[in-house]
C-alpha cells in the first residue's frame, strides 16, 4: 500500500506505510527524498546555466533576455502572490536589442502587458509632499523628475492634463503607461487593457501627427500577395487584414498575371480637392463671384495665393456650383507625394481670404462644404476624379484562366457582366462596378499608412472584362485613389516598412509625385488581382468552400458554435 504527502518544500514524499516501519526507517526515507530533490534541482540548474552560456555566445540574446524575464516573473508571482512590475521587464527588452521592443511587444502574455494591476501607482515608494511636488514641476517646467505615484496625484489635482503626460514626463512611452492607469482606476477598466498592448511602440512618431491619448496599439496581421509584375517590376504588396482568403484570393490573382506577363497601368489624372461652402447677401454678388473665378485671368490670383502655402501642391482647376446664394467650390491641386489633404485645406483657406478681398459680403460657411468629397460616398468623385485617376489592363490566357484560376474565360466574362454591371446597377451603386476593390484597398491602405477612412472613395472602381479571342481581357478604372508616400501615417514603422517592400517609401527626390503615383499604380493592379480571384472563385462555385477553409477556421470561432455544422466539420477537418 502507498500513501503520499507533501512536506514544506512542496516536495512530495512518498511514504510505505508498512505495518510494522519503525520512526528511524520512516526518517531515513524523508532523507533520502531530499537528497534526490536537491539533486535533481543541480542538474537542472546547471542544465540551464549551459542554455545560457549557449544562448549568449550562438542564441537570439532577445529571446534569451524574454525566458529569464519570463523566469523572473514566476518568481516574482511566486513570491508576492502577484506579478511583476511589466514596466521594469520590458524596458529591459527595449534596451537589450533596440529593433525588438517592437518585437518582443507582439508576443507579451497579457500578465506581461499589463501596466494596471497597480493602478493607483507604486505603493513603495516614497511620495513627497502635494507643495513640493508641484514646486518641482513648476520650476522645471517638467514633471520628469517626478514618479509616478506623484505625476499622478498632479493630475488629480488638475495641474496636468492627462492628455499632456507625454510632454509633462518628456517620454512618450511613460505618457502612455500613465494614462493607461488613470483610465484604468476612473473607469475600471484595468481587466479590458490587459490585452491591448502599448510597450515596445515609437510613440515619439505618433505625437503630433497620427493620435492623440493614446493608451497604446492595435496590431493587424499584414500578408503578402506577390510577385506580381506591373509595368515590368515584380512587386510583393503587404496587405493588412484580419479577413482569412482575402490574401489567398489575391496571391491568386497576382499569380495568374504575372505567369501571363502582367499588368499595364497608367495614371491619367492627378488632384486632391477641397470644396468649401460660401454664402452671399444675394444671388447677384453669388453669381458675380463665380463668373469671376470661372474667368482664367482671376484663377490666376487664386492660384498664387494657394501655391504660396506649400513647395509641392499647386493649383490646377476650381469647380464652382450655385445654388441661389450659395458657392461651393471645389479647388483641385496636385500634391506631389502626400495625399494632399492637409495641403489642400491650407491652400484653400489662404485663397478664400483673397477672394473675400474682391467680395466683401463673402461669408465663409465651412472650409468643407462636402462637394470635396472628403470620405462620404459622392458622384462628383466618381465624375470627376479624386486624387490619382488609375487604370490597369491584363490579357490572360484561357489555359492560365482554367489552370491557375478554375474557370472559363466565357463564365467569367458572363458574369462580370451580369454581377458588376447589371447588379450594381440594379443596386443604384455609383462606382461600385467591381466585386471587392475596397476589399484590397483597405488593407493595402493598413499596411501602408494611407488614411483607412478614405477607403470610401478610393475603392471605387469599374471592373471590366472581354473575350479576346480565346483569352480574357480585364481591366480596372480607379477615378479617384486617394494616396500618398509622406505625409499621415507613412511615416510610422510598419508602415513606411511596407511602402520600402514597394520601394515607394517617402519623397521622390527627383520627381515629387512619383512615388505616391507609383504606389497608386501598385494599387491598381492588385485591385486586378483580387478581382479576377474572387470572381473566378464566384462562377465555379467556390467563395463558401474557400471562406469555411480559411476564414473560419480558428478555434476561437469554432468555440463560438456549441455544435458546429456538419460543413464545418468537414472543412476544419481538410484543414487539420
Ligand atoms: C482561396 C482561393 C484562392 C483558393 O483557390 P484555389 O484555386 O482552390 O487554390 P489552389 O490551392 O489551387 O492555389 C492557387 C493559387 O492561389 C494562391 N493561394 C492559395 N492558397 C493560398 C494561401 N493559403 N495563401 C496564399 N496564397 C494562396 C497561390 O498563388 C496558389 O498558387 P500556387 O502558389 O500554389 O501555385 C480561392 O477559392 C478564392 O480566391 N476564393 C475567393 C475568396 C475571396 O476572394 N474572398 C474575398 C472576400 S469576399 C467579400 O468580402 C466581398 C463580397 C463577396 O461580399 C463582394 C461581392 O458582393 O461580390
Ligand atoms: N485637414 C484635413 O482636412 C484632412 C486631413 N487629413 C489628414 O491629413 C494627413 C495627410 O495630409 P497631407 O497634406 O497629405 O500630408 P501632410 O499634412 O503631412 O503634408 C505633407 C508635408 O510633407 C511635405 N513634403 C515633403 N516632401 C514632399 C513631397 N515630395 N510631396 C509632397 N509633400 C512633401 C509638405 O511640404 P509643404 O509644407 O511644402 O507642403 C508638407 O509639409 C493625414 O494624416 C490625413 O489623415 C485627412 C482628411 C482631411
Amino acid at each position: 500500500m502507498e500513501t503520499k504527502a507533501d512536506n514544506m518544500l512542496g516536495v512530495q514524499v512518498t511514504k510505505f506505510a508498512v505495518f510494522n516501519e519503525t520512526e528511524e526507517n520512516y526518517h531515513r526515507s524523508v532523507h533520502i527524498s531530499i537528497v534526490h530533490w536537491m539533486s535533481s534541482h543541480i542538474v537542472i540548474l546547471i542544465l540551464l546555466l549551459l542554455m545560457i552560456v549557449w544562448f549568449w555566445f550562438f542564441g537570439d540574446r532577445d529571446d534569451l533576455a524574454y525566458t529569464l524575464a519570463q523566469v523572473n516573473k514566476k518568481q516574482s508571482t511566486n513570491e508576492s502572490g502577484h506579478s511583476v512590475h511589466a514596466h521594469e521587464t520590458q524596458k529591459d527588452f527595449k534596451h537589450t536589442h533596440s529593433q525588438t521592443g517592437y518585437r518582443k511587444a507582439s508576443v507579451y502574455t497579457s500578465n506581461e502587458m499589463v501596466q494596471t494591476e497597480n493602478v493607483d501607482g507604486d505603493n513603495n515608494v516614497e511620495i513627497r509632499t502635494f507643495d513640493e511636488c508641484l514646486d518641482i514641476f513648476k520650476t522645471q517646467k517638467s514633471a520628469e523628475q517626478l514618479n509616478d505615484n506623484e505625476v499622478l496625484m498632479l493630475v488629480k489635482s488638475n495641474h496636468i492634463k492627462p492628455y499632456m503626460l507625454e510632454k509633462c514626463v518628456n517620454n512618450p512611452e511613460r505618457g502612455v503607461g500613465l494614462r493607461r492607469k488613470i483610465i484604468a482606476t476612473q473607469s475600471n477598466l484595468t481587466e479590458a487593457l490587459i490585452e491591448l498592448p502599448y510597450i515596445g511602440y515609437d510613440y515619439s512618431k505618433v505625437l503630433g501627427t497620427n493620435c492623440e491619448n493614446v493608451i497604446g496599439y492595435v496590431a493587424v496581421p499584414v500578408g503578402v500577395a506577390g510577385p506580381l509584375l506591373v509595368d515590368d517590376a515584380f512587386y510583393q504588396v503587404p496587405m493588412a487584414t484580419t479577413e482569412g482568403c482575402l490574401v489567398a484570393s489575391t496571391n491568386r490573382g497576382c499569380r495568374a498575371l504575372t505567369i501571363c506577363g502582367g499588368v499595364i497601368t497608367k495614371v491619367v489624372d492627378d488632384g486632391m480637392t477641397r470644396g468649401p461652402v460660401v454664402r452671399f447677401s444675394s444671388v447677384t454678388t453669388a453669381s458675380e463671384a463665380k463668373m469671376w473665378m470661372d474667368n482664367p485671368e482671376k484663377f490666376k490670383i487664386i492660384k498664387s495665393a494657394f501655391d504660396s502655402t506649400s513647395r509641392f501642391a499647386r493649383l490646377t482647376k476650381l469647380l464652382v456650383r450655385i445654388a441661389g446664394r450659395y458657392l461651393f467650390i471645389r479647388f483641385t491641386a496636385s500634391t506631389g507625394d502626400a495625399m494632399g489633404m492637409n495641403m489642400l485645406s491650407k491652400g484653400t483657406e489662404k485663397s478664400l481670404k483673397i477672394i473675400g478681398g474682391y467680395f466683401p459680403d463673402m461669408e465663409v460657411l465651412s472650409l468643407s462644404g462636402n462637394f470635396c468629397s472628403d470620405k462620404k460616398p459622392a458622384a462628383v468623385n466618381w465624375i470627376e476624379g479624386r486624387g490619382k485617376y488609375v487604370v490597369s489592363e491584363a490579357i490572360v490566357p484561357s489555359k492560365i484562366v482554367t489552370e491557375v484560376l478554375k474557370t472559363t474565360v466565357a463564365a467569367l466574362v458572363d458574369v462580370n457582366i451580369s454581377k458588376n454591371l447589371m447588379g450594381s446597377a440594379i443596386a443604384g451603386s455609383i462606382g461600385g462596378n467591381n466585386a471587392h476593390a475596397a476589399n484590397i484597398v483597405t488593407a493595402v491602405y493598413i499596411a501602408t499608412g494611407q488614411d483607412p477612412a478614405q477607403n470610401v472613395a478610393s475603392s471605387n472602381c469599374m471592373t471590366l472584362m472581354e473575350a479576346c479571342g480565346e483569352d480574357l481581357y480585364v481591366s480596372c478604372t480607379m477615378p479617384s485613389v486617394e494616396i500618398g508616400t509622406v505625409g499621415g501615417g507613412t511615416s510610422l514603422p510598419g508602415q513606411s516598412a511596407c511602402l520600402e517592400m514597394l520601394g515607394v517609401r517617402g519623397a521622390n527626390s527627383q520627381t515629387p509625385g512619383a512615388n505616391a503615383k507609383r504606389l497608386a499604380r501598385i494599387l491598381c493592379a492588385t485591385v486586378l488581382a483580387g478581382e479576377l480571384s474572387l470572381m473566378s472563385a464566384l462562377t465555379a462555385g467556390h467563395l463558401v468552400k474557400s471562406h469555411m477553409i480559411h476564414n473560419r477556421s480558428a478555434p476561437s470561432i469554432q468555440n463560438l458554435e456549441s455544435e458546429p455544422s456538419e460543413s464545418n466539420r468537414q472543412f476544419t477537418n481538410c484543414v487539420s
